[in-house]
């Protein structure tokens, strides 16, 4: 069947109209005339798989990535930078005026230096392949495990340095976890922050031969080997099992952004592009106000709140990870900043807390995907707070928040390109109570 695409829906697939129905296919572009097979369809809408491109996109392009279609994680890779730009901004104007009703300016995104290799972590699950172990991925809805053989997106020294781990496991005849067998590995996480690499084994309980460390800790780039254990009934949602070991090298890896040194434990949280955290950053500070209370929800390991702390009498950051909370407190003290203290618990709850005095004046949120809870929702809207930064890597969460704090007029939109080769967006929005 052909279909004319008309636009782009927020996971970056095409959308065309049959007798007026939005029919969905991943992988092409507006502007694209395609032959598609419809593989589920109901009164609603249908879902395509494009099987033949017969008008290309000025701005399609050759995909530079292997697995790309069963990756499914960077769907606009066959799309050109200028493209991908444009698309974002729209699917960000799209969801504002939406859910939020806002048709107001944003801002021009602020593109990414370095659209390729700009991901400071990885996470892989691993499994056996013709007998050896392999990092890889689960092909987009299967079960089928597919071997990774390179990504792009993936910093190069994660790239190079995952390969040789690959290696060392492979001679050391390491299993990839098995539901039928009890030992182990299952995933591969690794960090990297100025050259330097963190690699932590994710494994059902069992010991990890010294041999093995040794030759970790003995590729190039390798600074902080940690294992996590992870038994069949802790939460597959979370990444890490409850038991994290410091096999060898650093316990903490080092960040340094806009003039911080900042610690960071395994499982707290940092964001994944270091050079677009920093433009984030630069764009969070220069639009905080002065305040005498500052309060930054989902602090992760205080970043935000110790970039603003020049601003405010006080900064209070509130963090459901107690290690990031360690982290923000020691980051605090190694940067000599007296006035930012953190609070281990749920965002809503401890802001409900702190603003029974009436001080927060001004609060930035970051929120996971889902964006803000009920909870969170209610103590901003019982709040006198005056000032709202939210940040967002998600468009259509952060619009239908915008749309629930109707006490909150929206005064700057800035989007920011953290994700290049994906449709994910970041944003930052400011907020004046009306
Ligand atoms: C998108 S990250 C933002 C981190 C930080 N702002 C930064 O720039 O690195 C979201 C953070 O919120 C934390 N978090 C998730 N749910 C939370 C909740 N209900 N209350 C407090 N923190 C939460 C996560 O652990 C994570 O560190």
């Amino acid at each position: 069947m052909l279909l004319k695409i008309k636009r782009s829906g927020i996971n970056g697939e095409g959308i065309g109209y049959k007798k007026g129905k939005p029919i969905f296919v991943m992988g092409a572009f507006p502007e694209e005339l395609i032959e598609y097979e419809m593989m589920e369809e109901n009164e609603k809408y249908g879902i395509g798989q494009l099987e033949k491109v017969i008008e290309p996109s000025p701005r399609r392009r050759h995909p530079i990535c292997k697995n790309h279609e069963q990756c499914g994680g960077c769907s606009l890779i066959a799309y050109d930078y200028k493209g991908q730009v444009r698309m974002k901004e729209m699917l960000l104007k799209e969801a504002l005026k939406k859910y939020a009703h806002y048709s107001g300016k944003i801002l021009p995104m602020i593109k990414n230096p370095n659209v390729l290799g700009y991901r400071n972590a990885l996470k892989l699950p691993l499994s056996m392949v013709d007998g050896k172990i392999e990092a890889g991925m689960f092909a987009r809805n299967s079960n089928e495990f597919v071997k990774l053989e390179r990504c792009i997106v993936h910093s190069k020294l994660l790239e190079k340095v995952r390969q040789e781990v690959i290696n060392a496991l492979q001679q050391n005849e390491i299993q990839a976890y098995n539901k039928s067998k009890i030992n182990g590995f299952k995933m591969l996480v690794m960090k990297e922050f100025k050259e330097k690499v963190q690699v932590i084994f994710i494994t059902s309980p069992m010991e990890i031969p010294q041999k093995l460390i040794d030759e970790i800790m003995s590729i190039e780039g390798v600074v902080s080997l940690y294992q996590n254990i992870k038994t069949d009934d802790e939460k597959d949602h979370d990444l890490f099992g409850t038991k994290m070991i410091h096999l060898s090298g650093l316990e903490k890896m080092e960040v340094e952004i806009n003039g911080l040194k900042l610690l960071l434990l395994p499982r707290s949280f940092f964001q994944l592009n270091t050079a677009q955290a920093s433009n984030l950053y630069e764009v969070v500070k220069s639009w905080t106000p002065h305040s005498d209370w500052i309060v930054e929800a989902y602090a992760g390991i205080g970043a935000m709140s110790l970039l603003v702390s020049e601003k405010a009498k006080e900064v209070i950051g509130i963090e459901s990870i107690q290690d990031a909370v360690n982290n923000a407190q020691e980051n605090a003290k190694i940067n000599g900043i007296k006035n930012a203290h953190f609070i281990c618990g749920d965002a809503g709850v401890e802001l409900n807390k702190l603003d029974q005095q009436d001080r927060v004046d001004t609060l930035i949120v970051d929120p996971p995907r889902s964006g803000l809870d009920p909870t969170m929702r209610q103590a901003i809207k019982d709040s006198n707070i005056k000032t709202i930064l939210y940040v967002s890597c998600n468009p259509s969460t952060l619009g239908k928040d915008l749309f629930a704090l109707s006490e909150y007029a929206i005064e700057k939109v800035q989007p920011i390109d953290m994700f290049s080769q994906t449709p994910h967006v970041e944003t930052v929005v400011f907020l004046k109570r009306k």
